[in-house]
């Protein structure tokens, strides 16, 4: 398997993305926001970062670079693609994810660890965790308040294309209280096709207890199980996060 790292001017989680999948033995490339193709990858990242110095809004140039043209035919032809913070971010400006993120509730730029609840596994990108598991992850934006009119919420919610959602110790929704004041709590959502997610925390943060969590790993861990580059037998490459996570 193949995993490509899309370079903007700004991205700034690029190589934390490389080196979660390096580690995982996943040969990844980084691919310049100027190239057209991103033929033979099995997976394509948008990492995190300040694509452009979020100028004019997050993502809202960086959804022009030349790639995207590449990664929109790559995802309409059911391949995945992962958006994370910044890449969530593009995305929705790309209009491959409905919605929009806007400006922190608080005004601050906002970086801790966080808590997200799994409220669908569904999908190749968190089939390995239980519904309802929680994942610590750190998150760290400005511009991460999930926002969407009613009728949108309203079919991500009866698809189940909700994902993630931030949630306190106790497990419960925060709803007003959440970091950001996304409506709903949410997190991460995934396109219709169940192939495009987006999420705000930082999954490539969080794959190495010594950095304070590795429940990041298993978003890494069902991407490749799904694409069948690791072996869900028990004997075999166990993914190494399941078994921990509540
Ligand atoms: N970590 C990131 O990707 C930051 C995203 C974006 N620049 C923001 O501040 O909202």
């Amino acid at each position: 398997m193949k995993a490509a790292v899309i370079r903007f001017p700004g991205s700034n989680c690029d190589q934390d993305c490389v080196l979660a999948l390096s580690e995982l033995g996943v040969k990844t490339d980084y691919v310049w926001h100027k190239d057209t193709s991103v033929a033979g990858y099995d997976l394509v990242v948008l990492p995190g970062g300040f694509s452009y110095g979020d100028y004019l809004r997050c993502g809202a140039i960086a959804r022009f670079s030349p790639i995207m043209k590449a990664v929109k035919e790559y995802a309409a032809a059911g391949n995945l693609l992962l958006g994370i913070c910044n890449g969530f971010q593009i995305l929705c400006e790309a209009g491959l994810l409905p919605g929009a993120l806007i400006r922190n509730r608080s005004l601050h730029f906002v970086c801790q660890h966080q808590n997200v609840r799994v409220e669908d596994i569904s999908n190749p990108f968190l089939h390995l965790c239980r519904t309802g598991a929680r994942l610590r992850i750190p998150i760290a934006h400005g511009e991460g308040s999930y926002s969407a009119d009613a009728a949108t919420l309203l079919q991500l919610e009866r698809q189940n294309r909700i994902l993630l959602r931030y949630v306190n110790n106790n497990g419960a929704a925060i709803d007003l209280a959440n970091p950001n004041g996304s409506v709903e709590s949410i997190a991460g959502i995934i396109n219709e096709g169940r192939n495009v997610f987006g999420l705000m925390p930082h999954p490539e943060r969080a794959c190495d207890r010594r950095l304070g969590s590795d429940d990041g790993r298993i978003i890494f861990e069902s991407i490749l199980a799904s694409l069948g580059a690791i072996s869900l037998d028990e004997d075999a490459a166990a993914p190494t996060t399941s078994r921990s996570l509540t």
